[in-house]
């Protein structure tokens, strides 16, 4: 067979451009994210909250599980293992172990329950003006977006990972909000 040459796709250049501004921005003393009023307002006890544990430059949304904690969510975090498996998203107790996964990820481990997200907070590469939004391109958090659709779809990332306008495909689903060091910012 003969080998297929990788074409830089305008999804893939627009990756690389963001990592390096947000690489760029977090070498100096990023900011901490705190929880916006808006937010605040869509915790409720025994509702189940995503977040991430952050890898290299991504905005830290640790300030916004400790909120849901303090409102009685529950928290789950993000478990991968090869593309083809669907992530789940695995229930986690503060201060519970986590363990190597794929890409430097900290995961639970493997057997916690799978849990159903009411809010999922969603790291990127770029988010847009409408709110769509960029990830590390391996559709994770779009088909995540597809078997949940009635989760709320909240971007954490830092301001510099804003865009006028970027590239979308038919399974793109946009945010319903996005936290930046800024606030909060809902969808036009
Ligand atoms: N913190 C965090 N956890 C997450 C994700 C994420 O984007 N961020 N994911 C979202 O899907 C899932 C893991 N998927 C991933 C898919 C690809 C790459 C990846 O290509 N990483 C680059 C380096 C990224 C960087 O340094 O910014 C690489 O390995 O070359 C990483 C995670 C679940 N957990
Ligand atoms: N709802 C879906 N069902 C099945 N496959 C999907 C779905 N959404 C996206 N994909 C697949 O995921 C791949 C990556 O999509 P894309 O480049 O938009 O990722 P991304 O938004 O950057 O990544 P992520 O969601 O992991 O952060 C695509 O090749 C696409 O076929």
């Amino acid at each position: 067979m003969p080998r297929r040459a990788v074409i830089p796709t305008d999804k893939n250049r627009l990756r690389a451009q963001i990592r390096a501004a947000r690489d760029a921005f977090v070498a100096g003393k990023p900011p901490a994210i705190e929880a916006p009023p808006e937010y605040r307002a869509l915790l409720k006890p025994g509702l189940t909250v995503t977040s991430y544990v952050p890898i290299g430059s991504e905005a830290d949304p640790s300030l916004l599980a400790r909120a849901a904690v303090e409102a009685g969510c529950v928290i789950a975090l993000p478990h991968v293992t090869i593309r083809t498996e669907p992530m789940r998203f695995l229930a986690w107790a503060t201060e519970a172990a986590l363990f190597a996964g794929p890409f430097g990820l900290q995961q639970p481990a493997t057997d916690a329950t799978a849990l159903v997200p009411d809010i999922i907070l969603t790291p990127l590469l770029a988010f847009d003006a409408k709110l769509d939004r960029l990830g590390q391109g391996a559709g994770y958090y779009d088909r995540a977006f597809a078997q949940f659709p009635h989760a709320r779809r909240i971007g954490v990332a830092w301001d510099v990972q804003r865009v006028e306008t970027l590239p979308t495909d038919p399974w793109d689903m946009p945010l319903h909000a996005i936290i930046t060091e800024n606030g909060w910012t809902p969808r036009p």
